[in-house]
């Protein structure tokens, strides 16, 4: 199995701003794998204090929305993580940068949102670490995709590393690179999950139970991506050795290629990576907007 390399204790405060699926993925990631204390990690959102209230039983960290409070939080942050969605990026950068002194670090999870608008949005040569995380960070097997601006130095880079290593593999990328990195591992978790709803329907279908079918399924899936990490093979040398020459995989096989599943699930990679650009430029556009 691959090992996750181990990670020293972050000694920084971390505040979420936005704390909705993926900030509370990461947050539980790095709780249970014991890297922050909980104390120092704060969870803003817009308004919903009862998602904060949830949050902060759950996972012992800390979090408020009344407006002062809030202010003097993200005054005070040495690291901001930026999850919310990209529509409301710009009304919060823009809330966000009369707040900011020079040396606090930006990380951003958000699709499709660029360095370039992030910084253009503050008004200022932030340091900023753009990210793609995935939700699987929650149980410490996430994959992050990430790229950092060049007012990032080697502390920054180092802290950004330790989040995201914490909580799963990463990958350090050409910023050009991450919507395609999107489409594979930040949305891929739902491509996965959705063949798993269409094989669990197919063997209930078959009469099987809900149970058996989910058990059998997921454990498939388990094994499937276990062999291709622990055999070193390729997934399709791997496929070879299921498929019997005119057996019954072959003939499920030829069926998933009638509906051309290969080129299908690459217009889907490119299709959200294409996808993810658009949000990006919509918040874009927000920078010129009463210039
Ligand atoms: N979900 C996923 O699998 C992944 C998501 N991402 C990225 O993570 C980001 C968040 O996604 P997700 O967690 O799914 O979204 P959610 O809808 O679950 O959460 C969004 C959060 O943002 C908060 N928010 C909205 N507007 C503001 C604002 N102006 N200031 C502060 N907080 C605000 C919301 O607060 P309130 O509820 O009070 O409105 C909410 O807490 C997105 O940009 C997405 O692209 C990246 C990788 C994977
Ligand atoms: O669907 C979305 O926009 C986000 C980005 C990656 C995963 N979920």
């Amino acid at each position: 199995m691959c090992q996750q390399p181990s990670v020293p204790l972050i000694k920084e405060h971390i505040v979420f701003y936005g704390a909705g699926s993926m900030a509370e993925a990461i947050v539980r990631g790095m709780i249970a794998r014991n890297v922050i204390a909980s104390d120092s990690i704060t969870m803003l959102n817009r308004s919903s204090s009862e998602r904060l209230a949830e949050l902060r039983s759950r996972y012992g960290v800390q979090g408020s929305n009344d407006a002062q409070q809030k202010s003097e939080i993200l005054k005070n942050a040495q690291v901001i993580v930026l999850a919310m969605k990209p529509k409301d990026a710009a009304e919060a950068l823009r809330g966000l940068a009369p707040l900011l002194q020079p040396d606090q670090l930006i990380v951003s999870v958000i699709a499709g949102l660029t360095i370039r608008t992030i910084q253009g949005l503050l008004g200022t040569p932030q340091p900023v670490i753009r990210t793609m995380p995935n939700t699987s960070s929650t149980i410490g097997l996430g994959a992050t995709g990430i790229a950092f601006s060049k007012e990032v130095g080697e502390a920054g880079r180092r802290l950004a590393l330790n989040i995201f290593e914490s909580v799963g593999i990463t990958s350090v990328i050409e910023e050009e690179r991450m919507e395609t990195l999107t489409g594979i591992s930040g949305s891929g978790p739902a491509y996965i999950y959705y063949m798993m709803e269409a094989m669990t329907a197919a063997g209930i279908r078959g009469g099987l139970t809900p149970e058996q079918s989910l058990e059998l399924t997921v454990q498939s899936v388990l094994g499937a991506a276990r062999m291709v990490q622990q055999t070193g093979e390729d997934p399709a040398a791997l496929r070879k050795k299921v498929t019997s020459p005119n057996g019954s995989t072959q003939a499920a096989i030829e069926t998933l290629d009638k509906g051309d599943f290969f080129e299908t699930v690459i217009a889907a990679v490119n299709r959200c990576a294409e996808r993810s650009r658009e949000m990006g430029a919509a918040v874009e556009k927000e920078l010129f907007k009463n210039q």
